[in-house]
């Protein structure tokens, strides 16, 4: 069973249609320039709407740990993700489980990176796009992905009901990860494409 998180939600009626379609973890972007950032004070009106067992997940890129520890005050996030240039220290200081975001460029050993994380609960790969840290809704070449491998693999980028079951064919991810492939506007999400695509990963 492959896992699904929702990842740039900023509405409570998107984050119950992500629960409702029976995705297991959404993701909140506290990254100022993202069209799909929120503040602390609406991360916590997400989180507090949620059913049980559904995970929420805090994006940062680059933040301080002073900016960290001021989200976490207000937002009870369950899973932090990191998708700069965060050290194994950095992300290891929160005392919450973290995912480290890796972005895919010919060429890289993934193994040998997802190693300068060994506390991540889990590898995050996403497309890498210059200038552009997160949520391009670009695929990458998935046969980049090392089969064998001793990390959780969550598979990021471009994905939507269309291609994710090619995806999870070719790299067995743990978790698949998508944002724009299931939005109408960015931001937005659409609950037609949320059900596709959580139908989508559970018939596979
Ligand atoms: O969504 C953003 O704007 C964003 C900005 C900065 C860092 C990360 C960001 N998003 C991360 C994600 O939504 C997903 O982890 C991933 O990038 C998938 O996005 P998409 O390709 O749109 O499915």
């Amino acid at each position: 069973m492959v896992r699904i998180k929702i990842c740039g939600i900023t509405r409570v009626e998107d984050a119950l249609a992500a629960a409702r379609a029976g995705a297991d973890a959404i993701g909140l972007v506290f990254y100022p320039a993202s069209p799909r950032a929120v503040s602390p004070t609406v991360a916590r009106q997400i989180i507090r709407a949620l059913p049980p067992f559904v995970t929420s997940v805090g994006l940062f890129v680059d933040a301080s740990a002073t900016e960290v520890h001021q989200v976490l005050a207000e937002a009870p996030l369950d899973v932090l993700q990191f998708h700069g240039n965060e050290s194994a220290e950095f992300c290891n200081q929160f005392g919450r489980p973290y995912l480290k975001a890796l972005r895919v460029k010919p060429g890289d050993d993934l193994n040998a990176l997802a190693a300068q994380w060994p506390d991540a609960s889990g590898i995050l790969l996403d497309s890498y796009k210059d200038g552009v840290p997160g949520g391009t809704g670009e695929i990458f070449d998935w046969s980049l992905i090392p089969l064998e491998r001793n990390w959780p693999l969550v598979l990021a980028g471009g994905l939507t009901a269309d291609n994710v079951a090619d995806a999870i064919a070719r790299s067995a991810p743990w978790a698949v990860d998508v944002s724009g492939g299931v939005e109408q506007a960015k931001g937005i999400k659409n609950a037609a494409k949320i059900n596709s695509f959580v139908q989508e990963v559970k018939r596979v």
